[in-house]
């Protein structure tokens, strides 16, 4: 198994109250399942999702697997901290992170590497100083939205620059960034666009909601056999300096960015 969140294109959401979907996970080709107890799952079944994960990552798995505690102030999130202190699962997330002040008291309560989902103004703007302590940092889009008031059906203009602030602070520091979800079930067209534009924007992988998004997804975050292949004739061809590709001009950057296509090919 692979625990490398670089490595990491999909993450698969689903309530960690539904077996039938625990079971898909288990056999998709998400790169990391994360077994929700927060949003996805109604108040009434807080304790049994509790117990579901619990009893999910006791199980062998092919793919890390993350659970997602309630957030700080809930009355479900001592619970979940203790239980995923004590569990087999190689990741938790928390929801709604806005300073590193609450993420540190979080991630000490759980003792294993937590990734932060940014989903709030005050989170973005708290992001790369929670990045010191996160393992990755996981934009909430849905819950962004709601947070910034915007329209329903607005475009992702609005939140561009939140994007941005996620991915800089997350790069600032050294640690994976992963996008948000798309919530349209039946475009996968338009799932596959979002992937491309996450990538273009910096995003190493995206979040997701159902099965079907997880093979266009993948694609949109493997770089493609043209992009190694020049990765690879970039290397071969720098010997240090400016130079002249083709028609274009290369220097060390170029090459350090070549350089980790290449790995990340190797990664996925
Ligand atoms: C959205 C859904 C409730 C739709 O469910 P359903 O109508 O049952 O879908 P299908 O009939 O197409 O399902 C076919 C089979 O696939 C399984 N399935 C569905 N979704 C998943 C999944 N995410 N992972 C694994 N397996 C899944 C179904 O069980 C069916 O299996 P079978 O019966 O054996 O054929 C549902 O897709 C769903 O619950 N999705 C995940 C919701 C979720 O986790 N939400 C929270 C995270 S997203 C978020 O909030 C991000 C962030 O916090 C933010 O604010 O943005
Ligand atoms: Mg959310």
């Amino acid at each position: 198994m692979n625990s490398d969140l670089f490595a990491v294109r999909s993450l698969l959401f689903l309530p960690a109250s539904n077996p039938r979907a625990i079971a898909k996970a288990r056999d998709s080709d998400a790169d990391l399942v994360v077994l929700d107890l927060e949003d996805a799952v109604k108040p009434a079944d807080k304790d049994d999702a509790r117990a579901a994960a619990l009893e999910a990552v006791e199980a062998e798995w092919r793919m890390p697997v993350a659970i997602r505690v309630n957030g700080v102030g809930t009355e479900w999130h001592s619970a979940d901290l203790d239980a995923v202190a004590r569990s087999n699962c190689q990741f938790a997330i928390l929801p709604r992170a806005s300073s590193l002040h609450l993420f540190h008291g979080a991630r000490e309560a759980v003792g294993k590497p937590m990734l932060a989902m940014i989903e709030t103004a005050a989170g973005v703007l708290a992001a790369a100083e929670i990045a010191k302590e996160a393992a990755a940092l996981v934009a909430g889009t849905n819950d962004l939205r709601a947070d910034l008031r915007l329209p329903l059906g607005a475009t992702r203009a609005p939140i561009s620059t939140a994007l941005q602030m996620i991915v800089l602070g997350a790069r600032a520091n050294g640690i994976p960034a992963f996008d948000g979800v798309f919530n349209q079930l039946k475009d996968l067209d338009g799932l596959r666009a979002e992937a491309e534009e996450g990538r273009s924007l910096g995003f190493d992988g995206k979040s997701l909601i159902h099965p079907d998004q997880i093979a266009p997804c993948n694609e949109a975050f493997a770089p493609a056999t043209e992009e190694i292949d020049r990765a690879r004739r970039l290397v071969d061809a720098f010997s240090g300096g400016a130079e002249r590709f083709g028609d274009e001009m290369i220097e060390r950057m170029h090459i350090e960015a070549a350089q980790r296509v290449l790995q990340r090919a190797g990664r996925v």
